[in-house]
């Protein structure tokens, strides 16, 4: 694998104007303008490799949609080194976009009142895509998206979910090597969600496609990103993958045994019991390591054990507890 982003160092910093409020405020602006700094980006450090799929999460205002920005060449980065396909985004943003896509979830790239199929055609022509490969992608991707039903409806008369499909199409036809998205599933309902998802996930898997996302959505993590990059105040917390932020945090796998009948109190060396309910019981497993076939061997043959489920622990959960405990913020950080 080679690295196909990478920044070092990055920060970004906006200068805002100060203005007072009333009459003399706005009097006073006029003579002399100072201004408030925001730093938005804070010195983020992280290389991603060609055809992984990286999930940037944070809460409002960490910093997810400057650092998008950023590596599409939209804003210049105030410090660091920032190099995407071996480029520096912003001084090359025309052969930049020809390798990327971008889609952003509170902004539209279609045209409003054109028929979907328009819209693909002006980026053929805008992308010079061959016109064998421009048929093959928007028959692939009309099918992988299920967007038949509505190819030739004017973009303002679709559904958002139906719009969001829409708008990945129209990011990938011209086959682009990284696919960058911000917010890809606001707003959507489940089933659009999901559909979204499952898409994303095969695109990376079968394309090779390389994905960065930022979300609010940890499912989005969980079924597109086997990596994450979680971000809070403009800072990189922590860059892994979900499995490490759980372990890290020591969050614990819930088994739940069920048997025919109440065989009575089981404790065991392997796992804690967390509720008994006679017949149900639910422990919880303090090891990364312990793994099914341990618990079982310990509870022993004979117990009329009827099933088995064992849970990995909430990513919401997870994810909360990390913001919770800032003391272990430091030590996550890869
Ligand atoms: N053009 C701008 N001018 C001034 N400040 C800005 C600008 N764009 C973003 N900011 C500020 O930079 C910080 C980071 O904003 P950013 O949009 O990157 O956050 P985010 O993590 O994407 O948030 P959200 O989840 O709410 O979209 C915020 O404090 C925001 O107000």
């Amino acid at each position: 694998m080679t690295a196909i982003i990478s920044a070092a160092g990055v920060g970004k910093t906006f200068r805002q104007l100060k203005r007072e409020s009333g009459l003399r405020g706005a009097l006073g602006s006029l003579f002399s303008r100072t201004y408030n700094s925001i730093r938005a980006v804070d010195g983020v450090s992280f290389v991603i490799e060609s055809g992984e799929a990286v999930g940037y999460l944070g809460p409002n205002g960490a910093g997810k949609s400057t650092t998008i920005k950023m590596m599409t060449g939209i804003l210049v980065p105030s410090e660091g080194t920032l190099r995407v396909l071996g480029r520096e985004p912003h001084a090359n943003r025309m052969v930049n976009a020809r390798e990327i896509g971008v889609v952003f979830g509170q902004r539209s790239q279609l045209w409003w009142d054109l028929p979907v199929r328009d819209s693909f055609a002006l980026n053929r022509h805008i992308y010079d895509i061959p016109a064998l490969r421009f048929a093959e992608n928007l028959r692939l991707l009309t099918d992988m998206l299920d967007m038949g039903a509505y190819l030739d409806r004017p973009v303002r008369q679709l559904s958002l979910g139906q719009r969001m499909r829409a708008e990945i199409a129209l990011s990938l036809l011209h086959d682009p090597r990284i696919l960058f998205l911000d917010e890809p599933t606001i707003g959507l309902d489940v089933v659009a969600k999901d559909a979204v998802r499952k898409f994303l996930a095969e695109v990376n898997r079968q394309r090779g496609t390389t994905i960065i996302l930022t979300t609010h959505d940890l499912v989005d993590i969980e079924e597109i990103c086997p990596r994450l990059i979680m971000v809070d105040d403009g800072k990189l917390l922590f860059d892994g993958e979900l499995k490490r932020l759980r372990a890290t945090l020591g969050s614990r796998r819930r088994l739940k045994l069920e048997f025919a009948t109440d065989p009575g109190p089981i404790a065991l060396s392997t796992a804690t019991l967390a509720l008994d309910e006679g017949a149900a019981k639910y422990y919880l497993l303090e090891d990364e390591t312990t793994s099914l076939i341990d618990v079982l061997n310990e509870v022993g043959r004979g117990r009329s054990l009827k099933d088995v489920k064992l849970e990995e622990p909430d990513i919401e959960e997870v994810i909360r507890t990390f913001y919770q405990n800032k003391a272990t913020r430091q030590g996550a950080v890869a």
